[in-house]
């Protein structure tokens, strides 16, 4: 099948970069997103924990623990394919999931309702000019990005972060993707909304 095969060269891509590229193309994410107009006052954002060679987000993550209001996802205890948020703290107490990565302890006070949070930075493994974005094929974005589609969670501006090398001519698009309104990669602030 295309797709896999697609994320299969995407991921062989990422894994080649240097970490000495992997660390500069962080760094300038990480002050592109310092100079956003939504980042200026303290916000809540909903990032995620990085693994292996994906776009780091080890010093957006501390940014964000220092000056907003940071959560991070961990999976549905029991809607498979979905994704729960959660505030992290400096007590917070982490395991790694299913897939390795880590996630804070399911504590039921811990919850950032989907509906509360400002900026979702969303990881990807391709993505192409239109928006469409590839990501590890659990559907777990694209059932959260469902609901702030449909118009359910209009104070949610969603954000990929990428490498440059992430970007293809034209992503095969399935049904139930929901293209992105905006990528930030080293080079470049893509901003699909018209
Ligand atoms: N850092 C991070 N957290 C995230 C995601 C992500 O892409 N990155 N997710 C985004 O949805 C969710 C987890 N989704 C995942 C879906 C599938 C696989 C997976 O199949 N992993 C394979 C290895 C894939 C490969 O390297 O070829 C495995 O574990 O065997 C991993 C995560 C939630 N948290
Ligand atoms: N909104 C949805 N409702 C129900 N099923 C969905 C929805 N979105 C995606 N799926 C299912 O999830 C599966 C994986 O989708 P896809 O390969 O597009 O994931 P992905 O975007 O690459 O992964 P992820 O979002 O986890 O990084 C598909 O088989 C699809 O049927």
């Amino acid at each position: 099948m295309r797709t896999r095969q697609l994320r299969r060269e995407l991921l062989d891509a990422r894994a080649s970069l240097s970490s000495a590229e992997r660390q500069a193309a962080a760094s300038q994410i990480l002050q592109r997103l310092q100079q956003l107009p939504e980042f200026q006052q303290p916000i809540r954002v909903g990032s995620y924990i990085s693994v292996q060679a994906e776009l780091s987000t080890r010093a957006i993550n501390e940014w964000l623990l220092q000056q907003h209001q940071l959560a991070v996802p961990v999976l549905h205890p029991f809607r498979a394919g979905n994704l729960l948020f959660l505030n992290v703290s400096s007590s917070t107490q982490w395991h790694t999931n299913a897939f390795q990565i880590p996630e804070p302890e399911l504590r039921c006070p811990d919850i950032a309702p989907l509906a509360d949070i400002d900026v979702l930075l969303v990881p990807l493994v391709g993505f192409d000019p239109q928006g469409n974005r590839l990501g590890m094929g659990g559907g777990y974005y694209d059932r959260t990005l469902a609901a702030w589609q449909a118009g359910r969670l209009p104070r949610l501006l969603p954000i990929g972060l990428a490498y440059d090398q992430q970007c293809v001519a034209n992503l095969p698009a399935q049904p139930w993707d929901v293209p992105l309104p905006r990528i930030i990669t080293p080079t470049k602030l893509w901003d699909f909304r018209r």
